[in-house]
């Protein structure tokens, strides 16, 4: 019997989200549904590894569908006392700030559900690199229950008083579910007024880090 899968720009999603699951069953219920939306998209899951909150939700929920997890995690973390058992693949990093390189480097798009400082942080981080031009990956956040409202009417403030450009107003896209936000996302078109080109950037990384070579050998 022939499946029906549906096509998709994208390999690999990751997601950020809650090392908690949040008090209302709606987000954990948005969890188990975006999970499920990759695996029937045939779409496999990059995430902050562990098994804590809605992270561990949405893994779990890919892994058991059969799609590839990969958890990024910094060795400090791995203590299963705090982020619990993993599933799928681990990939073990030094820190916080080459996990989100990581987390960025293998991914196609980013999703954020719900979640804290954590996932506000990874969020944003993405969202800055796509306003300089770094990637033109498309950033969804599923607004499960308008929880990030507030957040969405910063950005407009944000744009009103001259903070944020009007053409990067829409770097993130936004849905109340996952079939919408991943539709969003598959349609999504970047914006290339960036201040610094991508690969401007990468060639000024490799000349920095060639110049931190040599002072070292000094
Ligand atoms: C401190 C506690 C649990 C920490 N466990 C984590 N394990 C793995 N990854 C984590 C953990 N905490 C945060 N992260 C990363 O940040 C995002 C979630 O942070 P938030 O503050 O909960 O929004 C997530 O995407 C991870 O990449 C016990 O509470």
């Amino acid at each position: 019997m022939e499946e029906n899968i549906v096509k998709s720009r994208f390999k690999r999603v990751c997601v950020f989200c809650g090392s908690k699951t949040g008090k209302r069953t709606c987000y954990s219920d948005a969890a188990l549904e975006l999970g499920q939306e990759l695996v029937s998209r045939r779409l496999d899951l990059v995430y902050g590894g562990g098994s804590v909150g809605l992270m561990g939700l949405v893994s779990k929920q890919v892994h058991g569908g059969g799609g590839h997890v990969m958890g990024i995690i910094p060795k400090f973390l791995m203590d299963k006392e705090i982020t619990g058992e993993t599933v799928g693949e681990v990939r073990l990093v030094a820190d916080m700030h080459q996990r989100k390189a990581e987390m960025a480097r293998y991914s196609d798009c980013f999703i954020a559900l719900p979640g804290g400082y954590g996932t506000l942080e990874e969020l944003l981080e993405v969202v800055t690199w796509s306003q300089l031009g770094i990637h033109d990956k498309p950033v969804g956040l599923l607004n499960v229950d308008g929880y990030y409202n507030s957040l969405l009417s910063f950005i407009n403030t944000a744009v009103e008083d001259g903070f944020i450009k009007p053409s990067q107003h829409n770097i993130i896209v936004s849905a109340p579910n996952a079939r919408e936000l991943i539709q969003k996302l598959e349609e999504y078109e970047p914006v290339h007024d960036g201040v610094v080109a991508k690969a401007k950037w990468e060639a000024e990384q490799a000349e920095f880090n060639a110049s931190l070579q040599t002072d070292i050998a000094r």
